[in-house]
């Protein structure tokens, strides 16, 4: 795993934004995979003003969301796919027909896993994935003790994703208590990964991340065995840390 440490959040989305856009122009039909939450909103405005200043084209991108809350249609102002039209997809040139989000509001929900899963194979599967972390070692809604094994599945949330989560709803009474969410092998699977980290609350987990070992307990520890990770981190979720490699 490779990290860049940067000082703050302006200069992480701005990395991560560059990193991506480059890719994107190496392989304009790349396939994406796209994460939600407050971590990245600031690399895909960054995206966004780098698609309005030089014009960098998602025509032929083809996107894969990590997960949605089960409930929740795409209307919904708290669904994830809502969160990607307003905080990305609704301000560059990306075709919505191949911008991919789990339907939370299907009727059968297991069978929803199935189609996704066989979606991004059938796509080609994924070739750089963005990720965040939750406190937990959570990656896209992996809460600890999922599988490594594990494809897109039903997810009940944990406690501390739900009431983490409950700042963007109006009470902590409307958080959906489960989810659809890639797998920790989909996630592997992709080609490569960018995980960014935000903020002194998730110091902890970066110091399991670092320094722990690799278990089923702590999700992205799976990360480990991925051969081509990239962590962009702000100070203040990794300093001081003493690193064992
Ligand atoms: N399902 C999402 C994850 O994909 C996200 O990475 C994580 C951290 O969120 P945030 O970036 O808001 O800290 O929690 C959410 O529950």
């Amino acid at each position: 795993m490779k990290i860049i440490e940067v000082k703050d959040y302006t200069e992480m989305s701005l990395k991560a934004a560059e990193y991506i856009i480059e890719k994107v122009c190496q392989n304009p039909k790349i396939k994406l995979g796209l994460a939600t939450g407050g971590t990245p909103v600031g690399t895909y405005k960054k995206l966004i003003e780098d698609y309005q200043e030089n014009g960098t084209s998602y025509r032929n991108v083809t996107t894969f969301n990590l997960d949605e809350y089960i409930g929740l249609s795409g209307e919904n102002k708290n669904s994830y796919r809502y969160f990607m039209d307003v905080q990305l997809f609704n301000h560059i040139d990306i075709n919505k027909n191949n911008t991919f989000v789990p339907q939370g509001n299907s009727k059968d929900v297991e069978e929803e896993c199935l189609r996704y899963e066989s979606l991004i194979v059938k796509n080609g599967g994924v070739d750089l994935q963005i990720l965040g972390i939750g406190s937990n070692g959570h990656i896209g809604f992996n809460e600890p003790g999922t599988a490594f094994s594990s494809q897109t599945h039903v997810i009940e949330l944990a406690p501390s994703t739900i009431k983490a989560n409950a700042r963007y709803f109006n009470r902590i009474e409307e958080v959906p208590t489960k989810a659809i969410t890639m797998g920790i092998s989909t996630i592997m699977k992709s080609k490569e990964i960018l995980l960014l980290v935000s903020g002194e609350t998730k110091k902890e987990a970066m110091s399991r991340l670092l320094n722990g070992n690799i278990t089923e307990g702590f999700p992205a520890s799976a990360l480990k065995n991925h051969p081509y990770v990239t962590i962009i981190a702000e100070k203040s979720a990794v300093s001081g840390l003493r690193i064992h490699s």
